[in-house]
């Protein structure tokens, strides 16, 4: 797929964005767009969509393989979890925070486990943010095993495939339905944020995107679908 297909050949180049198709930060990502003036088809009916009116295509990918399809060149930026780019390991600019999808990153214990981080050399901490929980053990100065897991990470201490998990709290509820308490600082704070390699960060173009974004923000106590 050529990077002009569906816009008249000597108009501006296309805008290639990155969002969600499916997960939490999706549905909101979409609506934000479209209340922008975009005209995308829905990740629905196909992947990629052309919008020839404001020369862009928006690609759905996965919240997760956004920062590397940015940092790669292949898209010009997108919406993803500001937790997600950190453990991406890529260096990408904040364009624009989009106020959903906000979570927090904790590590979290059963009973009987010492609560301060530090103190857990060679213990197992079961993560699907392998290189965020690596980063931020190497601060704390912790030599603590990462078990990978791409998900369900909270039934790894009942399993005994873990000492700890480092995982996504929102609510709470689920760590509190596995016995588990949130320790230690949190390792991310995050939220939906609009993003870009950081030599293209001001470009005309990237900054009219955020614009036109943050005029449609919910404002207040205004918030998205979650
Ligand atoms: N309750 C939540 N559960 C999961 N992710 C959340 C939640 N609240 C906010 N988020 C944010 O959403 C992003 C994760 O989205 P992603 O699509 O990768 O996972 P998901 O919503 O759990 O979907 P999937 O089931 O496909 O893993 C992260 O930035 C995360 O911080
Ligand atoms: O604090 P809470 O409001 O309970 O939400 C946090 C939970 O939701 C997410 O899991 P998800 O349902 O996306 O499943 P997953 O673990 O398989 O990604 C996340 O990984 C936590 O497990």
């Amino acid at each position: 797929m050529s990077r002009t297909a569906g816009v008249t050949p000597g108009t501006t180049p296309l805008l290639r964005i990155a969002v969600p198709n499916k997960g939490t930060l999706a549905a909101n990502s979409a609506r934000l767009l479209a209340a922008a003036g975009f005209s995308f088809a829905p990740a629905r009916e196909r992947l990629f969509s052309a919008d020839p009116i404001r020369s862009a295509e928006i690609l759905y990918l996965r919240a997760r393989d956004i920062p590397a399809m940015i940092a790669g060149g292949y898209v010009d930026a997108g919406i993803t979890g500001r937790d997600l780019v950190a453990d991406s390991g890529h260096e990408l600019r904040e364009l624009l925070p989009l106020g959903f999808g906000r979570s927090v990153v904790r590590f979290a214990v059963p009973p009987g486990t010492d609560e301060d981080p530090r103190t857990w050399h060679g213990k197992r901490i079961a993560t699907a943010l392998t290189t965020l929980t690596r980063r931020h053990l190497a601060k704390l100065g912790v030599r603590a095993r990462v078990v990978p897991m791409s998900g369900a990470v909270e039934v790894a201490v009942h399993a005994g495939i873990a000492d700890a998990v480092a995982d996504v709290v929102d609510s709470g509820r689920t760590l509190a339905a596995h016995g588990l308490r949130a320790v230690g600082a949190p390792l991310i704070v995050s939220e939906s944020v609009l993003v870009a390699v950081p030599h293209r960060a001001g470009s005309v173009r990237l900054r009219n995107l955020a614009d036109r974004l943050a005029e449609r923000l919910p404002v207040g106590d205004t918030v998205f679908v979650r």
